[in-house]
């Protein structure tokens, strides 16, 4: 076993490398945190409610020596609805188009029946280069990492995965984010950046900004509503008639949710809840675009829509 601690010595001078990282894991494994840690922004989105990244968002790592895309997928899991299935093909897709692929699995969690899972579908995907990343460690105390770790070793025997590194990181407390991008880069193949530099998701601004209203949307809903939430910009655009020095944009958006009776939950009493919604995911937008923004929000009822495959694709998916 091969647990990395330390930083492994730079790539020969003069060799560029660029391609495609994912992260996988079950839900709540950390992948979205530590694609932001290792990007330095906000692009993908965390929660922490489980299945909350619907769309592949790739965040860009930009270093002298590499270009690491990473492509975050959503969580794998039993496919209960038309959704479920569709977002386990997105990620199957996913794994066999990258690189390298990372697996995710917290610490401070015992590997289980979900890990299990996605362990023995990685496992018939030979040829990707795999790093088992043991996320969190800022939870646990060094003996608990230490039996992760071997664990996490033991579970790769067990299934005939090698893995090509076992790292420990925290994407929250900062620790070994960097040495995490320095054992992924050598196992990117060699070539010239595939972005245009500062690049930092080539997601289209409306999907990153319709997920940022959806986590907010999701923010202390419980029970099986996040999976009832999608949200759709209808218009962004400029407003006309502004000093240049004082630009606002104009964003419209849909909220759409599957029952009538879902409509109180997230607008609640008096409006109150939508309200909070708008302020909180503005400010998230402000801040990722950079510019003051008019946000519009309404609440529609998009009749059972995880169902219905025309209405899947009218929201995205
Ligand atoms: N303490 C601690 N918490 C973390 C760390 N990384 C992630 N979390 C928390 O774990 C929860 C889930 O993190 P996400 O990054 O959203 O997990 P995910 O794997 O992308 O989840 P899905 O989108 O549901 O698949 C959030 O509440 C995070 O704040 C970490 O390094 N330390």
């Amino acid at each position: 076993m091969s647990v990395r601690t330390q930083s492994s010595e730079r790539s020969a001078e003069g060799v560029h490398r660029a391609g495609f990282a994912c992260f996988v894991g079950r839900p709540n494994a950390g992948k979205s945190t530590l694609t932001n840690a290792l990007v330095g922004q906000k692009v993908a989105i965390t929660s922490n409610r489980p299945q909350t990244t619907r769309h592949t968002v790739r965040g860009i790592v930009h270093r002298p020596d590499a270009q690491l895309v990473l492509v975050d997928t959503p969580g794998l899991h039993k496919p209960r609805t038309l959704l479920g299935e569709r977002l386990n093909d997105v990620v199957r897709t996913t794994w066999a188009e990258v690189d390298v692929i990372g697996f995710c699995l917290p610490a401070d969690q015992r590997i289980g029946p979900g890990d299990r899972f996605i362990a023995k579908e990685l496992a018939g995907i030979r040829k990707t280069p795999k790093v088992a990343v043991v996320t969190k460690t800022d939870l646990v105390d060094p003996k608990t990492l230490a039996e992760q770790l071997i664990a996490v070793d033991q579970l790769g025997k067990e299934l005939g995965i090698e893995w090509a590194e076992i790292v420990p990181v925290s994407a929250v407390a900062g620790k070994q984010v960097e040495l995490l991008a320095d054992l992924l880069v050598p196992l990117l193949p060699e070539g010239p950046p595939l972005y245009p530099e500062g690049d930092l998701t080539d997601e289209p601004e409306q999907v990153m900004v319709a997920e940022l209203i959806r986590e907010a949307a999701l923010e202390g809903v419980r029970d099986e509503l996040p999976h009832s939430i999608a949200v759709v910009v209808e218009e962004m655009r400029p407003r006309e008639g502004r000093p240049a020095d004082r630009p606002l944009l104009d964003i419209h958006a849909n909220v759409f949710i599957e029952r009538p009776s879902q409509k109180g939950i997230v607008i609640g009493p008096k409006g109150q809840r939508l309200k909070e919604v708008g302020i909180k995911s503005r400010k998230q937008i402000e801040a990722l675009l950079g510019t003051p923004v008019y946000l519009d929000l309404h609440v529609k009822v998009a009749k059972d829509w995880q169902r219905d495959p025309k209405q899947l694709r009218r929201l995205g998916f």
